[in-house]
């Protein structure tokens, strides 16, 4: 059977207002590199074929370059520039996918992705058209009602995280679609088109990092 051409949308176009820094958030060294180098590396593990397009801030494509100058960053990959929202980032990144395909959307921010989970989410995806990376929660969970709050039975619930996987040409239908509020992710997006989402489970080492607390367990990680 012929395999169609892979592709990972890795989207790095946030400003990361909540890391509280000056540098975008997916630049930061963790381990003596920035986190997205760290990112793109664990994509070309899986597959040094897979054709990644990576998105990035309009107004720091530069810096972009001069860091991969900086920190001799050989792997190849396309420049796109980003949107104002990650689903426009999402949408530009897909502007580049061509013909029949599989396209991975992953946050350029979560580094500590592994081999087995991305190579899990893209066989998922090309047996059901979607495979979106998921995690039980640890914690206990309530719901916020008008009265104040309850208890809700947590084996219920997941935690979504990246790479999400999709056959492009469902990926691509549902983002024609206009940007809603409750499109947080790519699965809310595809789901809104009436597909069935499929789960694969993730992993907790797979933080999307986000507050500055995050940056301590990711040098940990990276260790
Ligand atoms: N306009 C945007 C916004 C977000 N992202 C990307 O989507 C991923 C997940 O988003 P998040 O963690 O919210 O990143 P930021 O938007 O950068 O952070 P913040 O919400 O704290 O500003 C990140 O890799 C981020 O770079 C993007 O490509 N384009
Ligand atoms: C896509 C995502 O990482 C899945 O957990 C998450 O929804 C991104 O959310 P954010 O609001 O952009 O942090």
């Amino acid at each position: 059977m012929a395999t169609v051409p892979e592709y990972a949308i890795i989207v790095a176009g946030g400003s990361g207002s909540r890391m509280q820094q000056e540098l975008p958030k997916q630049f930061i060294e963790v381990a003596g590199k920035p986190i997205l180098m760290h990112t793109i590396e664990r994509f070309y593990a899986y597959n040094p074929e897979v054709r990644l397009i990576v998105v990035l801030p309009q107004q720091q494509l530069s810096v972009w370059r001069d860091l991969c100058r900086k920190h001799d960053f050989k792997l190849f990959h396309m420049t796109v520039p980003g949107g104002s929202t990650r689903f426009g980032s999402v949408k530009n990144g897909l502007d580049a996918v061509q013909g029949e395909a599989l396209v991975a959307v992953h946050d350029g921010v979560r580094p500590f992705i592994d081999v087995a989970t991305i190579r899990a989410a893209f066989e998922a995806a090309s047996v059901h058209g979607n495979a979106v990376v998921a995690v039980s929660p640890k914690d206990s969970i309530r719901e916020l009602t008008p009265e104040g709050s309850q208890a809700v039975p947590r084996d219920r619930y997941k935690l979504v995280q990246t790479p999400q996987c999709f056959k492009a040409n469902i990926l691509k239908r549902a983002y024609e679609q206009p940007e809603e509020e409750y499109f947080t992710d790519d699965a809310s997006v595809v789901e809104q088109t009436g597909e069935k989402i499929v789960l694969v489970e993730g992993s907790y080492r797979n933080i999307k990092i986000t507050t500055p607390e995050d940056l301590i367990l990711a040098e940990a990680f990276a260790r």
